[in-house]
């Protein structure tokens, strides 16, 4: 990765995108980061990471020396942090924006800059190098952009371009995405225990049941019902356990996660701050 990056907002995504691009071998000079107000999670990311770390009051230096802004604040957050960027930004740099929501017209009109813009919709599994980003070109952005954005999110995982209106979508399915994963893991532990298991046992077991499982996804080109079947005897324990699971919604469990996440993906943009 060779341009230099800084980050508008220390929070969660942040540190996932920062822990995944350092492990993947990115120069830690090159990424920067600052934060609205507190200086305690800077030091936390200079120490933790040895990357540059400078007060929101102060960012006129960073932005200078770099190619390519990434917001990283609460949609809320984002016009007073925008009111701050505005002045210091260079026509030519790339601003790439993880906000949930937002489009990046309404960035580009509240900034009144032709900055090129583009969004990107990664997880927290950044932090282990397996994001599924989503990306998509938004205002004044051509390919060349596009393919910056690539290759910054290609070192934190999986990317995927799809239009900008559909990012809306994968929000609500592969950026909310881990949480699902985690409450199922939750859910699954909680049986095992109330069924009578220890928790240390229940932890165990559940954790690896979905490592494994995970990991025999990872081929795109196998078919996940024919992993199902073959766990799948007739008549035996997994059809009895499949069965209870349909009985009790799963599935439309599942359509109305990733529904009720994308309509509230639409709210979001739609919200005035
Ligand atoms: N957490 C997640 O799994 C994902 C989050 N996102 C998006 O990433 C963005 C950040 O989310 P989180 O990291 O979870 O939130 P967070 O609350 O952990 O972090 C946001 C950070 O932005 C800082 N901030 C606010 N205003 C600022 C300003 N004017 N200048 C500099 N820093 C400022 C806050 O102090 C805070 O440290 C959100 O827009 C969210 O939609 C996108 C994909 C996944
Ligand atoms: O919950 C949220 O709004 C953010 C966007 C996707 C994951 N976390």
């Amino acid at each position: 990765m060779k341009h230099t990056i800084t980050f508008i907002g220390a929070g969660n995504m942040a540190e996932a995108i920062i822990t995944g691009l350092i492990n993947t071998g990115c120069p830690k000079e090159r990424i920067f980061v600052t934060n609205k107000s507190n200086n305690e999670r800077l030091i936390y990311m200079n120490n933790n990471y040895g990357i540059g770390v400078n007060h929101d009051r102060e960012i006129k230096e960073l932005i200078d020396q770099s190619e390519v802004v990434i917001l990283a604040m609460k949609p809320k957050d984002l016009f007073p942090a925008l009111d701050h960027l505005r002045s210091h930004l260079q026509n030519n740099q790339l601003i790439i924006s993880v906000l949930a929501g937002t489009s990046s017209k309404q960035i580009s009109d509240y900034l009144g800059t032709q900055n090129p813009i583009v969004r990107a919709m990664p997880n927290t599994s950044a932090t282990v190098g397996e994001s599924a980003t989503g990306i998509a070109r938004g205002a004044n952005a051509d390919d060349s952009h596009l393919r910056i954005a690539e290759e910054i999110f290609s070192a934190i995982g999986t990317t995927t371009i799809v239009d900008e209106e559909d990012l809306h979508l994968v929000t609500g399915l592969a950026g909310s995405g881990p949480a699902y994963i985690y409450r199922i893991v939750e859910s699954l532990e909680q049986a095992a225990v109330t069924l009578g298991l220890e928790q240390e046992a229940a932890k165990a077991l559940v954790r690896q049941v979905i490592v494994g499982a995970a990991e025999m996804l990872k081929d795109l080109d196998v078919d996940p019902g024919e992993l199902r079947r073959k766990v799948t005897s007739p008549g035996g324990t997994t059809a009895a356990g499949l069965e209870a699971l349909e009985n009790n919604q799963l599935s439309k469990a599942l359509f109305e996660a990733v529904k009720e996440a994308t309509i509230r993906s639409q709210e979001l943009g739609k919200q005035q701050y």
